[in-house]
């Protein structure tokens, strides 16, 4: 047999298609053995098992006792009772009804005339859906949108100024998205003061012109009321950050841009009913979830490369990075064994990334495997012929193929996803397909994919810090000091008291006199 009808024959049997949704999976160049599905049979069994139980409403997030509900955001029928079905089609009337009155100016700014803008505050779960969408799919939104997705100051005032210097109407036609399901995320919260400041500089009142999306009697949600807001979406426990975006989080901000839900949510919904196949050959999701194992011998030792050729798409490995590293990165089991699990994820867009870091994939440390997709339609309407007959779409296609056999030749395997284009329907259909992934996954490997216990341990310590740079800044006086004399004085580790001081020398509250080393800084009030 030749090589290349050897390649044929591979191809064929590890492609599964799904033509109703325009989509398929080609695993042939994972080099997955045959009998690979039979090894796993129990942990497979596992999971399938698993996700009926997570759809069921069983509490699947034994850590925060909770169930895992973003399955039901798409067909409100699964929901496991009443109540919890209503809270999912109410919100979702409701946010439709408050988008139109938008686009219709009847929720206007009080100086008149409609919302020009949209200012999306958030972070994690609360920003990368919302972001990956609107990069994807809102390039006719009626609202421009811009984001305030850290607590870098320098950020917010880039962003600030954009709006008042490139927008319609500016600060006064810009309508603020407070979003956080916990309602304490400090970022969110320094985001939305900041942003509120702004408005309250040129003499409007900030809840005017703000949503908030949250938990009922989070601190947002009684900041919320306390101030007026123009609505309040509401958060459900059941759904988890990084699987938020097909909840208000997502929809809310989705339907403002015009973007059509129905056919996200649909999209989801169908790759969900295409994927509850216990069938592991015909289910792409456990096809995925396998794939992965395979690569990184179920313990992660592969990193995940997404290369999504198709500028549209840029966002989405950022996107997956949560989805899959926040899930999946976990010290111990659900026995409580220590197995340090994860799934690295980066990547950009092809080609672009070919000029960049795809030497070192072809050629340099073999620890990963390649994601492409591909995206079938160039685009809408004629194409110019960059070379006879030969178009922008032929080159494209092009360097993704191409690039998968030069990985595949030096040995470094890939997955390709095809979709026909990129419309609401088929980003709903991949959101699912991960989602479902990661569920398999983490059921195939045996942990909680729902907990963040590890996120807590930097918030933890940022507040220690927070609370040592009052004492330190109490400290300063008009004579010079070292770190180690304040240290000393307020009773604290001499390195974090140096650089609480550098912080305040840097930020106008505190002077320095350099020193030859960092022990000899001197340090005073400014
Ligand atoms: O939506 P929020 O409660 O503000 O949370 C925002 C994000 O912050 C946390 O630290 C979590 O690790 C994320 O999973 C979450 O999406």
């Amino acid at each position: 047999m030749s090589k290349a009808s050897s390649h044929w024959q591979s191809y064929q049997n590890s492609v599964t298609r799904y033509p109703e949704l325009g989509f398929s999976i080609d695993t042939s160049r994972m080099d997955i053995p045959a009998d690979y599905a039979q090894k796993l049979e129990k942990e497979i069994a596992r999971a399938f098992d698993g996700i009926k139980k997570i759809e069921a409403g069983e509490v699947m997030n034994p850590d925060e006792g909770r169930m895992v509900g973003h399955y039901w955001l798409r067909n409100a029928d699964l929901a496991p009772n009443d109540e919890i079905k209503k809270q999912i089609t109410e919100p979702l009337e409701d946010l439709k009804a408050f988008a139109k009155k938008v686009h219709r100016g009847e929720v206007s700014n009080p100086k008149g005339g409609r919302f020009e803008n949209l200012l999306i505050i958030g972070i994690g779960g609360s920003a990368l859906g919302p972001q990956f969408i609107y990069e994807a799919l809102g390039a006719d939104s009626p609202l421009k949108t811009f984001f305030f997705d850290n607590t870098d100051p320098a950020g917010m005032d880039a962003t600030l100024s954009e709006i008042i210097s490139k927008t319609q109407g500016g600060i006064s036609k810009t309508l603020s998205l407070v979003v956080s399901k916990s309602g304490g995320t400090p970022e969110t919260r320094n985001g939305m003061l900041e942003a509120q400041a702004a408005y309250e500089a040129i003499g409007l009142e900030f809840g005017d012109h703000a949503v908030a999306i949250t938990g009922e009697g989070s601190k947002l949600f009684n900041y919320a009321t306390e101030n007026s807001f123009l609505s309040i979406f509401p958060m459900e426990d059941w759904v988890g950050g990084r699987t938020s975006v097909m909840s208000t989080v997502g929809l809310v901000p989705a339907a403002l841009q015009g973007i059509d839900i129905d056919a996200l949510l649909e999209g989801a919904k169908v790759m969900d009913e295409l994927t509850r196949t216990d069938n592991a050959s015909e289910n792409a999701a456990m096809q995925l979830a396998l794939a992965w194992h395979h690569a990184g011998n179920g313990k992660g030792e592969k990193d995940m490369v997404v290369l999504p050729y198709k500028d549209s798409l840029v966002l989405f490995s950022k996107y997956l990075q949560q989805l899959v590293m926040e899930s999946l990165g976990k010290e111990k089991d659900l026995d409580g064994k220590v197995v340090h699990q994860g799934i690295a994820v980066y990547g950009n867009k092809g080609s672009t990334d070919q000029h960049a870091y795809v030497q070192q994939l072809r050629d340099g440390v073999p620890n990963f495997f390649a994601t492409f997709i591909e995206v079938r339609k160039g685009r809408d309407g004629n194409s110019v012929e960059v070379d006879p007959n030969t178009t922008s779409a032929d080159y494209l296609q092009g360097f993704l193929r191409g690039t998968r056999t030069a990985l595949y030749e030096s040995g470094r395997k890939s997955i390709t996803l095809s979709i026909e284009e990129v419309d609401a329907r088929m980003i709903g259909a991949l959101i699912a397909l991960f989602e479902r992934a990661v569920s398999h996954y983490a059921l195939l490997v045996n942990i909680n994919a729902y907990h963040q216990p590890g996120v807590e341990a930097g918030k933890t310590a940022a507040g220690i810090f927070l609370d040592l740079l009052q004492k330190v800044k109490g400290a300063l006086t008009d004579s010079e000091q070292t770190a180690e004399q304040i240290a000393s004085w307020i009773e604290a580790d001499t390195e974090d008291v140096y650089h609480c001081l550098t912080h305040l020398a840097n930020n106008g509250t505190a002077t320095v006199s350099q020193g030859s080393t960092p022990a000899e800084d001197r340090f005073k009030k400014a």
